[in-house]
């Protein structure tokens, strides 16, 4: 349950609320099982009366007190289940507020390498179906039991009028059985459920991938092939899914005939205390049916106990590679007992805060020296990327790094950018470890120009101005112009307010990179880490735009990576790298 916590420290802020809304459930369980057991009362005794009057023997029956008794029932009823209505519901969307509140944070706080992980699929599961989960925690899995509890209670009480030692055998019988049902669902809800998310989860993400892969599968003949996968995966879901309902109505049903059962039991026991003159025949109608206005707050546990288990398992999942808040970014994260946080999954190592380490938060003032110390990193399958690496930069020193692909030349960069946790060694900028930066401090003085494009939808000068907000018109065309993109903007109908559609699909794909590097010189950062900066670029603009940006990096601190050297702008010295290792190239 420890996953639970959080969530119920947050309904903790709604006492009030959540203790006044069980307090309307009740009531209306409550005047459930009076309108039933006083109508019961009610009809025996007119009839008694009405037989012993036809039979010549003198009797009067009080009708006004239990009448208007049914009367008000009734209406507290209706009453108290729409104002439970209206009211836990308006309760459950300030939770909602503030759970999606929550977890967008905890999402924002991710860093790219992190986010990536994330399938797309995951993400919706989680921001989708996860929350919902959560946020009928209160409504349908923790308030029930209570309301169903109570109910029992309020019956026994009623039994107790006819015989009392009835009435606490009947709660100790009820209160076992509802518990029983409760448990079981919530025991079997939990396994059900956790392959139920998971295959939503791969439906999810394979019908994505179907729809944004159309045009390649069609290319490649595998439209037919991936539709059947992606049929399977929604048999599969759809089969875990009827598996839950299944099981929730077996259990609804062996619940609801243990009431009946109850009910008749409890029917015989007061035909014997009536026969025996220990109570009045109103009374032993009226107890039995007490037993079976019990149907409608008991027979919601099933569905409770599952509610639960599923809350569960989504705060499971919601925490499962989400911060939670105390400084953990992973839930696959463990303490490696060094006080460092390490991730178990090589390929999502990202660089932590060590435990009680003071980060440093200011900046880089100047172009700063960045020096790799033995470095060594083992990446997905287990494959080592690089070993015992070396590489010292000095200040306003341009380095590139060529090699072939998946020697490791990416790695670098992210390990640079604080994005990659390193297996040993470590990475300094400006004598700091990485480790100990307040990464928020450090990135408005670097630029990390990553291998994929990633531009937004919007226009051109809005994807410029993530890189620097208050940048003016003059600013955006000079950038512009250093990628020699501004000839091309200007000939758009709207110019820098061109829509460039969804993740930039309406432009080239060296259109794209030309204006993620635009972005580079809107900036004036002291550490400049570029990777493959010109891929895309035909020969000539990539030779003019290399040119400009040698210049721009002249004063800056520059790591640059590319294949060959003719992937490179103008640097003060090559490097190659090499099974894992750098060696100089001249
Ligand atoms: N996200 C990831 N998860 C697991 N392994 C990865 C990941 N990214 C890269 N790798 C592995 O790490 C190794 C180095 O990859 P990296 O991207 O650093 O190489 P690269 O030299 O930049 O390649 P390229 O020039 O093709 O971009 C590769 O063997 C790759 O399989």
């Amino acid at each position: 349950m420890d996953e639970l916590k959080p969530y119920l420290r947050m309904l903790k802020h709604y006492r009030g609320r959540l203790i006044l809304g069980a307090v309307l459930m009740f009531v209306t369980s409550a005047s459930g099982i009076g309108l039933l057991a006083l109508s019961g009362w009610f009809i025996t005794a007119t009839a008694i009366t009405g037989a012993l009057i036809a039979a010549g023997v003198a009797a009067t029956l009080e009708i006004y007190i239990p009448g208007g008794g049914i009367r008000t029932f009734a209406v507290s009823r209706t009453v108290a289940r729409y104002f439970e209505r209206i009211f836990n519901h308006d309760t459950v969307l300030q939770l909602l507020r503030d759970l999606r509140g929550r977890v967008f944070t905890q999402l924002s706080r991710l860093n790219p390498a992190e986010m990536a992980r994330l399938r797309s699929g995951e993400l919706l599961n989680r921001l989708t179906t996860d929350i919902d989960r959560l946020d009928g925690l209160y409504l349908r899995g923790l308030s029930p039991p209570v309301v169903a509890l109570l109910a029992i209670l309020l019956v026994g009480a009623l039994l107790a009028i006819g015989a009392p030692w009835l009435g606490g055998l009947v709660i100790v019988v009820l209160t076992t059985m509802a518990g029983g049902a409760l448990w079981m669902a919530w025991h079997t809800g939990q396994q059900l459920t956790r392959d139920l998310a998971a295959s939503s989860a791969a439906l999810r993400a394979s019908a994505m991938d179907h729809v944004t892969g159309l045009s390649e599968l069609t290319a490649f003949g595998s439209l037919e092939h991936h539709r059947q996968a992606v049929m399977q995966a929604d048999d599969q879901a759809r089969r875990r899914d009827e598996r839950i309902a299944k099981r929730m109505a077996y259990g609804e049903s062996i619940l609801n005939s243990g009431i009946h059962l109850t009910a008749v039991l409890v029917l015989l026991i007061a035909l014997h205390l009536f026969q025996t003159g220990q109570t009045s025949g109103p009374v032993a109608v009226m107890m039995p049916l007490a037993v079976l206005a019990l149907l409608e707050p008991l027979g919601v546990l099933p569905a409770a106990g599952l509610q639960l288990a599923r809350a569960r398992a989504s705060a499971q999942r919601l925490s499962n590679g989400v911060s939670n808040g105390t400084g953990t970014i992973d839930g696959l994260s463990t303490n490696n007992g060094t006080g460092t946080k390490q991730t178990s999954d090589a390929s999502s190592k990202t660089t932590v805060q060590p435990a009680g380490a003071h980060p440093r938060t200011e900046g880089l003032s100047h172009a700063p020296p960045v020096s790799i110390n033995a470095v060594s990193l083992v990446r997905g399958a287990g494959a080592r990327v690089l070993d015992n690496l070396h590489l010292d930069v000095s200040p306003a020193e341009t380095i590139g790094i060529i090699g072939v692909s998946g020697c490791g030349k990416s790695s670098i960069a992210a390990m640079i950018a604080g994005q990659l946790k390193v297996d040993s060694g470590t990475v300094e900028i400006d004598g700091t470890s990485i480790e100990t930066f307040d990464l928020d401090a450090l990135y408005p003085d670097i630029a990390y120009l990553t291998q994929q494009t990633d531009l937004f939808s919007g226009s051109f000068a809005g994807n410029l101005r993530i890189a620097n907000q208050h940048a003016d018109e003059s600013m955006m065309w000079a950038a512009l112009q250093s990628v020699q993109l501004d000839g091309f903007v200007a000939s758009t109908d709207q110019g820098l307010h061109t829509w460039v559609g969804e993740s930039g699909m309406e432009l080239s794909a060296g259109q794209a990179r030309r204006l993620a590097l635009a972005r580079l010189f809107m900036r004036n950062p002291q550490l400049v880490i570029l990777d493959e900066p010109l891929t895309g670029l035909d020969e000539q603009t990539a030779e003019a735009v290399s040119a400009r940006l040698s210049d721009w990096l002249s004063a800056r601190t520059a790591i640059v990576l590319g294949h060959g050297p003719e992937s490179l702008p103008r640097v003060d010295r090559r490097l190659l790298l090499r099974a894992g290792a750098l060696s100089e190239e001249n």
